[in-house]
Parts: C-alpha cells; sequence; structure tokens
C-alpha cells in the first residue's frame, strides 16, 4: 500500500492559517487533520482533543522527552507541538493528513519529510497583513510591531515551500489549496 500524502500549511502570523483551514475544513472534511498539543490556555469554545491537546508545561516537556511530537515550537509564550504518532500512522494506512503550523515548526518538519507538501500563505499586501492583525483585536500595538518585523523574516523563508498561496479572499485561497492537493495526487514519481 503506497502511504498518505503530508501536507503542511503555514505562514506570519495573521495571514489567515486559522481562518482557512477552518474554511477547508468544511470544503473537505474527508482530510484527516492533526490535532496540536499546546500549553496555551483554551479559548471560549475550543474542546481538548478537537481544536488541541490541552497540555501543562510538565505533560509538554514530558512529550518532548519521549519523543512524541514530531516538531515543536515556542510562540509567544507558549508551546506547540505536532504528536509524531498520529501523523506517522495516518500515512503508513495510506491516507494523507493536513498541518496547520507556524514556520519554524513547518521548517523542522521539512527535514524530517522532505517528501513533504510545504504550502506558504502570503497576504495580499503587508498593510493587509498589518490591518488584519490590528483587525483581530488579540495583540497590542507593540506585539503587532514585533510580528509584522518577524513576518518580513519570515517571507524570506518562503523559498523553501513547494507552493505560495495569496490569501486575498478566503475562497480562493481555499480552491488553491484544494487544485494543490488533487494535483500532488496526478503527480508521476519519477
Ligand atoms: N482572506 C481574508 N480577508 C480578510 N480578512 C481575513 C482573511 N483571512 C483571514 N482574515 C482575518 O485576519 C485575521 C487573522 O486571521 P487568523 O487568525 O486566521 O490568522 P493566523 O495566520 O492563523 O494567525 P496566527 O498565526 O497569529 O494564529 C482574522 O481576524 C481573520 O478574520
Ligand atoms: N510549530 C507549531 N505551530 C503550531 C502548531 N499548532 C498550531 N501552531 C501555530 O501556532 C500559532 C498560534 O496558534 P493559536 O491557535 O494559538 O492562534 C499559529 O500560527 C498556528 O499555526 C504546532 O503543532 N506546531
Amino acid at each position: 500500500m503506497s502511504k498518505g500524502l503530508l501536507f503542511v500549511l503555514s505562514g506570519p502570523s495573521g495571514v489567515g492559517k486559522g481562518t482557512v483551514c477552518s474554511a477547508l475544513r468544511t470544503r473537505m472534511p474527508e482530510l484527516i487533520y492533526s490535532v496540536s498539543a499546546t500549553t496555551r490556555q483554551p479559548r471560549a469554545g475550543e474542546v481538548d482533543g478537537v481544536n488541541y491537546f490541552f497540555k501543562s508545561h510538565e505533560q509538554f516537556q514530558e512529550m518532548i522527552l519521549n519523543d512524541r511530537l514530531l516538531e515543536h515550537a515556542e510562540y509567544v509564550g507558549n508551546f506547540y507541538g505536532t504528536p509524531r504518532d498520529f501523523v506517522e500512522d495516518t500515512l503508513n494506512a495510506g491516507n494523507d493528513i493536513f498541518l496547520e503550523i507556524e514556520v519554524q515548526g513547518a521548517l523542522k518538519v521539512m527535514e524530517k519529510f522532505p517528501e513533504g507538501v510545504f504550502i506558504f500563505l502570503t497576504p495580499p499586501s503587508f498593510e493587509e497583513l498589518e490591518q488584519r492583525l490590528h483587525g483581530r483585536g488579540t495583540e497590542t500595538v507593540d506585539t503587532i510591531m514585533n510580528r509584522m518585523t518577524v513576518a518580513a523574516d519570515e517571507l524570506e523563508l518562503m523559498k523553501h515551500y513547494d507552493y505560495s498561496v495569496v490569501n486575498d479572499e478566503i475562497d480562493l485561497a481555499c480552491m488553491r489549496i484544494q487544485s494543490i492537493i488533487v494535483a500532488e495526487h496526478c503527480k508521476i514519481t519519477k
């Protein structure tokens, strides 16, 4: 049996990864999504095991020590990581898996799964990215300025990815990602 394909969606903070990913979940419910572990507190409506596996710092450290995470990264004061077994079991069973993670984590996955398909979500412009961060209303002006500086560095890393997708409109961005998934399945292995 051939293995499934690993898809990773990544990009700067505020570009719309979470938004596009939830729209994609509606359009492609058959796709299997990786549920990350995190030390951050659940937001209203988030369910343990569905949105994230919510862990204490001690539990998260234990996962790292026991090599249970494929990658992990610290992001604005919290830790996030991809549970290894679920990804490997899904791929070995011949199913695709979809990860939505930040850029440092994606680069680590690239080292372990160079055959993965890496998609970088880009904003239509820097100004629009800043507006989205302000519009979301979850960060202070200082944090937004920091994230914009980090975003400039992250855009430099786009060259390591396989695809760049502009998130101008949510529906269009989803359609582009769906096209990539279909195209990857039509690829001839050389
Ligand atoms: N195509 C779009 N057009 C306009 N606004 C958008 C679009 N996509 C997302 N947004 C808005 O941009 C803001 C940031 O989106 P989102 O939280 O999904 O970003 P993110 O990349 O997941 O951020 P983070 O990495 O910080 O979690 C949200 O307010 C969202 O509603
Ligand atoms: N490196 C990883 N990054 C992850 C993972 N799961 C989510 N994320 C990214 O964290 C930020 C913040 O997420 P939020 O839910 O607190 O807004 C966002 O960019 C996610 O893509 C992971 O397992 N590893």
